[in-house]
């Protein structure tokens, strides 16, 4: 049996519904042996995150080669990397050990308003992450921050995904999740020539907690099963679309998705 595997390097949402729980959650659920470097520890629950308690590039750095240096990941993904020296660190790491199929969510501010990137660290990210990048998964407002540009048409989206692109990442998927006005929630992947389109249903609920993590985290396990970009991006939409439509109704405010959904339901 071939054993496929994933590592992410992100924080740890006590809650369970982001971070590094919901990237492993949704790495089991797509047949993928998961593994973790944590960045940070947050207290955090459904009606938002009341810690964060930053580890040091030492403890992030020793958990990488750990991992790295035996288990060999066939993807990786960064969730929140908090500050510069987290992110050069994972930049290094990335030359190091050569790996190709690096996601990066550029995870920036968690949906209750708390930042999980300090602001003067932004530039590395453009600077020193996305030459190494594989695939860049931005939302609308992350994507605004990096280029500086207003996105509210599809034109500018467009013209932003070709921007990023020229920071040196090979594939970009903007999301749609926060176009809140829309019947769809489209998301655009551009390959630094053309783009694809993935459009999904808009569902209307307040139980979105970690679909950005859920998402990158089964693009990862996907390209970790060595699917094309677009194959694994289809796989994944169809993931979340499923997480979305079937909350668990846990939490007494932004509840998280239903990681057990796409494999067909919770047990009863
Ligand atoms: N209400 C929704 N209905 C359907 N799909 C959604 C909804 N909100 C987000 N999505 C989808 O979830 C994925 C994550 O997008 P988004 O929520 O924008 O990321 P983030 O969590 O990083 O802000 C995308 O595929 C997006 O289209
Ligand atoms: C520890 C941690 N990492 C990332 C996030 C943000 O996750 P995301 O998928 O963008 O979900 P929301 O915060 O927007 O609900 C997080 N909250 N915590």
């Amino acid at each position: 049996m071939h054993v496929h595997k994933a590592l992410t390097i992100a924080g740890s949402d006590s809650g369970g519904g982001a971070g590094i729980q919901a990237d492993l959650k949704t790495f089991q659920e797509l047949s993928v042996f998961g593994m973790s470097a944590l960045t940070a520890i947050t207290a955090q629950n459904t009606l938002g995150v009341s810690g964060i308690f930053p580890l040091s590039v030492e403890a992030v750095a020793a958990q990488i080669d750990a991992v790295a240096s035996d288990l060999a990941p066939d993807a990786v993904k960064t969730g929140m990397l908090f500050d510069r020296g987290i992110i050069a660190c994972v930049s290094e790491k990335a030359c190091l050990y050569g790996w190709e199929k690096l996601v990066v969510d550029p995870v920036m501010i968690a949906k209750g308003g708390a930042p999980l990137l300090k602001a003067e660290s932004i530039d590395a990210v453009k600077t020193l992450l996305l030459p190494v990048t594989y695939m860049l998964t931005p939302n609308i407002p992350e994507a605004e921050v990096l280029t500086g540009l207003s996105l509210t048409t599809i034109e500018a989206r467009k013209e932003a995904t070709r921007m990023l692109s020229s920071f040196g990442c090979r594939y970009v998927l903007l999301k749609g999740g926060h176009d809140d006005c829309n019947e769809y929630s489209t998301d655009l992947l551009f390959d630094g020539t053309s783009f694809t389109e993935y459009v999904g249903k808009r569902v209307h609920t307040q139980h979105t907690h970690g679909t950005g993590c859920t998402f990158s985290a089964a693009i990862t396990a996907e390209l970790a099963w060595g699917k094309t970009p677009w194959a694994a991006v289809d796989t994944a939409k169809q993931f979340i679309q499923a997480a979305i439509e079937q909350p668990l109704g846990i939490g007494a405010g932004h509840g998280p998705t239903n990681h057990w959904a796409y494999r067909g339901g919770v047990r009863c």
